[in-house]
């Protein structure tokens, strides 16, 4: 197992800059996630660690040790691609003792380890079956049979749910925690899929435009977003650009057109001078509260619904206050009349609220 270090790393391709500035410390045994829209060089930077492309500046270690420009075969790390990347004329077994045949191992070790992992993917009983036999899950299993095989020090996931149907992706989402956690592997996983980063990782670095906006655990990415990219990209968000208009030690006074809005001054501890700066006010849909009757707090406002989407174990509103349309969402078992025109009191809770950093033009 390795810690692995990125430092100050830049990477381009001719003009085109598709890393830049980046510094990450991944911790030995982390299931770590890139997290990004398309081409914001989430591949690119598990190619570097992979040593498939070496970066324009900076450093790459794992532990202490320099690999900014070992090749890819002196790296120790197994890797798992988006569309498996297996022989498909080879059985199972052979595909998964490939790596390890290339190594020079004695063929009786090979046995032992490669029914092993078969053992340990649960595909032991499919070691003879030609992988173009096989669905597109154990497909994906005989991928990570393969990348396990040789014994990393570090797994490098790149998409690898994104050919599955829903159910199978759910599967396969426990199926590679599990093993994860049983082989106590340090794990860069990428994936666009903001549900699948929350669920999986111990920590998330979320990317736009090759650069890095944070990183976190899930509930601090979610909860605590850094700017109004983060918050955008990782769930549903009301954001609301917002001029400050009064700093005390306890409470900050915002307004958005013809609304002002309290919010507790922790944990921002803005001062005096935050005074007449523009940002983002954001509250997720669930933080909103939907009441019959008005009800003596900060932030409540008169409402009118405008659309109602019923999704089960949730109902998403949209609720006209004044110029502002705001996203809600409320629990199945809520007994007060939500259906479109009606009228409710909307509260946006002081301490539901953040106040974040914009970053115009780049909001997806
Ligand atoms: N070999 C290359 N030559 C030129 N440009 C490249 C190369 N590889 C990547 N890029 C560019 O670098 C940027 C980052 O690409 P990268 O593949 O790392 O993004 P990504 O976040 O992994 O996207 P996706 O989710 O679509 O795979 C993109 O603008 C891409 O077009």
């Amino acid at each position: 197992m390795a810690s692995i270090k990125i430092e100050n790393v830049q990477k381009a391709f001719g003009k085109v800059v598709a890393v830049d500035h980046l510094n990450l410390e991944i911790n030995d045994g982390e299931f770590f996630t890139f997290l990004g829209p398309s081409g914001c060089g989430k591949t690119t930077t598990l190619r570097m660690i992979a040593g498939f492309y070496y970066p324009t500046k900076g450093v790459v270690r794992f532990g202490e040790k320099d690999m900014t420009r070992v090749p890819p075969e002196k790296r120790n790390t197994g890797m798992v691609f988006q569309n498996y990347a297996l022989f498909p004329h080879m059985t199972v077994f052979e595909n998964v003792a490939f790596g390890l045949k290339v190594r020079k191992m004695a063929s009786s070790e090979v046995k032992t380890r490669v029914h092993d992992v078969l053992r340990k993917v649960r595909l032991e009983q499919y070691a003879d079956r030609q992988v173009s036999q096989l669905s597109g899950g154990q497909q994906q299993r005989v991928a990570l049979a393969r990348a396990l095989v040789i014994e990393p020090e570090i797994l490098l996931l790149d998409e690898p749910l994104s050919n599955l149907d829903a159910k199978l992706r759910d599967e396969m989402r426990a199926e590679i925690l599990r093993l994860q956690k049983e082989y106590k592997i340090t794990t860069i996983y990428v994936t666009h899929d903001q549900a699948e980063a929350l669920s999986m990782s111990d920590r998330i670095a979320v990317f736009n435009f090759g650069v890095c906006h944070q990183v976190g655990t899930p509930s601090q990415i979610y909860n605590e977003p850094a700017n109004d990219f983060v918050a955008s990209f990782i769930g549903e968000i009301n954001l609301l650009p917002v001029k400050v208009e009064q700093v005390d030690d306890a409470l900050v006074t915002v307004s958005a057109g013809e609304n002002q809005f309290v919010v507790h001054n922790t944990p921002f501890h803005f001062n005096r001078e935050y005074e007449n700066r523009e940002l983002s006010l954001s509250v997720r849909p669930e933080s909103v509260k939907i009441h019959d009757e008005k009800v003596d707090r900060h932030n409540v406002f008169k409402g009118k619904v405008e659309t109602v989407q019923f999704f089960g174990t949730i109902i998403n509103l949209a609720v006209r206050v004044n110029d502002l349309l705001l996203e809600v969402n409320v629990l199945n078992h809520v007994s007060a009349n939500l259906t479109p025109g009606a009228n409710v009191w909307v509260e946006l809770p002081a301490d539901q609220i953040r106040l974040i950093p914009m970053l115009s033009g780049d909001v997806s």
